[in-house]
């Protein structure tokens, strides 16, 4: 767990349109909105190019102000959040970073076909007029297709399942060829499959040296595909690689009373560790007698994998 890492941002704020092969820098952020409510204080945590960290919290913690910050919605009032090397103004003004809303957060009776929704996601890239030019267009197919949406691109948005709608604001992010990508619950209401296609993609979007920051609640799945944790809890309680970070003593410090927590201590035939359920959701984190993670005594499934798919034996 990496508490006190030397800052990556360029003294100057500056640097190449790609940054400086640093990630995401956040130092002592505070937010206090207009209320005069501090959801975040000073809250730190690094995350560097190439990776996939869960943001893991309550509801109310932070995870959204969090978001907001780094997109540049909400004044920051104390601390400093670097992008690549780079201010959140400069990276905003290189369409550096994307964002994937929550379902909730759009209003689906607005009439809008799939194709212009990614298209959105080109308008940083074009000029005042917005007129596509065939290189946004390409860009839109393109999108649609890494996501298995290409199909649906003449139809309304609003006329799409919850999962096929997540995957076009995954288009979105794509067509906007974001190095930041922040996913706000991408798996809530999605079925196991959506699931599945939603992580490959981003493990794909690793392998390009992107930036994700994916605040779940299913935290049965962050140890399959999140190489780093964030911890919130009205700043950042740990953050660091998911193997040091998520244990069940952070966690317990995170959800407090908030996690519904089962132990059976009761050996199954042929297991002689008890075997602790972790959950604030249908998908639990199991831990098999205080080891996360993969077990080599279990099938080829894993239990981290039947935990995600609620195939966790009781
Ligand atoms: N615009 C606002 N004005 C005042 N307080 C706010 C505002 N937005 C959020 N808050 C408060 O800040 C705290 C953090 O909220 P935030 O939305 O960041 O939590 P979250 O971790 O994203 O929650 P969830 O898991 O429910 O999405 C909460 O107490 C919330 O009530």
């Amino acid at each position: 767990m990496n508490l006190h890492r030397t800052p990556s941002a360029l003294a100057d704020g500056t640097s190449d349109a790609d940054g400086d092969g640093s990630g995401l820098d956040v130092r002592n952020v505070t937010v206090t909105y207009r209320n005069g409510h501090t959801a975040l204080r000073d809250a730190t945590f690094t995350t560097p190019r190439g990776t996939i960290t869960a943001l893991v919290g309550v509801n109310g913690s932070g995870k959204s102000t969090l978001y907001k910050a780094i997109m540049g919605f909400v004044r920051v009032a104390r601390g400093t959040i670097s992008v690549l090397g780079q201010s959140v103004d400069q990276a905003l003004r290189k369409n550096l970073i994307a964002y994937v809303p929550q379902a909730e957060e759009v209003d689906w009776n607005f009439p809008v076909l799939v194709e212009d929704v990614v298209m959105m996601g080109r308008y940083g890239h074009m000029n005042m007029l917005r007129i596509p030019t065939a290189r946004d267009r390409e860009a839109v197919s393109a999108a649609l297709e890494r996501v298995g949406m290409a199909d649906y691109r003449n139809r309304q948005i609003g006329e799409l399942s919850g999962g096929q709608k997540k995957r076009v604001f995954l288009a979105r992010a794509l067509a906007q060829d974001g190095q930041v990508i922040l996913l706000d619950e991408p798996f809530t209401g999605v079925d196991v499959k959506t699931e599945d296609a939603i992580i490959a993609l981003l493990k794909g979007l690793r392998e390009e040296g992107r930036v994700m920051l994916v605040s779940t609640h299913n935290l049965g799945s962050v140890p399959e595909f999140c190489d780093r944790t964030v911890l919130v809890k009205n700043t950042v309680l740990a953050y660091g690689p998911t193997g040091e970070v998520f244990t069940q003593a952070n966690l317990e410090k995170a959800f407090g009373g908030v996690l519904r927590h089962f132990v059976f201590p009761e050996a199954e035939a042929g297991r002689e560790r008890p075997v602790s359920v972790i959950t604030d959701d249908e998908r639990p984190f199991v831990v098999y007698g205080g080891q996360e993670g993969t077990d080599g005594q279990d099938d080829a499934d894993g239990p981290a994998r039947k935990a995600r798919r609620g195939e966790a034996r009781r």
